[in-house]
């Protein structure tokens, strides 16, 4: 199953380090890529720099237009904002997905037509947060967990430690 996201209304002038951590919480927890509407190379370049020393293969693709991102998935949409359906109420359907699945996330106000072509219109609570915390809570749902177990076939390797920093280099 791929789970990919797309970032809207990103604001280079405003939304550099959250939008970086969209993709970076994405690929941490188990997403494959993100759409980026913005033409901002810098995101993509931050990102693409931990995914080539961390590994995996998480794919940035920025300057898309939303529109047919969202025409041509062949999966399922889900957008998250905090006027959708209850998360907890939803969990036991996102768990049995067995399709794509495209996460769409705002920055600024997210148009009308979004919640009419997404197939779910998901909340983590019904209070205004963070894009970046409501991706996370939502990929560990649909992944009930695993995810945090996925390995990562990169040239960087911590080693888990209880009172350490362990780092290791492979060729
Ligand atoms: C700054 S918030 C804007 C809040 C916006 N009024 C909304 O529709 O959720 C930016 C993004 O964070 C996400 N977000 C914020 N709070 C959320 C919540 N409680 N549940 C799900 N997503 C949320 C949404 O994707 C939203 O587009």
């Amino acid at each position: 199953m791929d789970i990919k996201i797309l970032r809207m209304g990103h604001r280079p002038q405003r939304d550099q380090r959250i939008t970086t951590h969209v993709g970076l919480v994405g690929r941490a927890f188990g997403a494959n890529g993100l759409f980026l509407t913005s033409s901002d190379e810098k995101i993509k370049k931050s990102i693409d720099d931990v995914s080539s020393r961390f590994g995996g293969d998480f794919e940035v693709k920025v300057g898309v237009s939303w529109r047919s991102v969202l025409k041509n998935w062949s999966g399922l949409i889900v957008h998250l904002t905090m006027y959708g359906e209850r998360l907890v109420d939803k969990s036991s359907e996102l768990k049995s997905i067995d399709q794509d699945i495209l996460v769409v996330v705002g920055a600024e106000k997210v148009p009308g037509r979004v919640y009419e072509l997404a197939d779910l219109n998901i909340s983590v609570t019904n209070q205004p947060h963070s894009e970046i915390a409501a991706l996370a809570v939502l990929l560990d749902r649909i992944y009930d967990g695993k995810q945090l177990k996925k390995h990562f076939d990169g040239q960087v390797k911590v080693v888990p430690s209880e009172n350490d920093k362990k780092v290791k280099y492979l060729d």
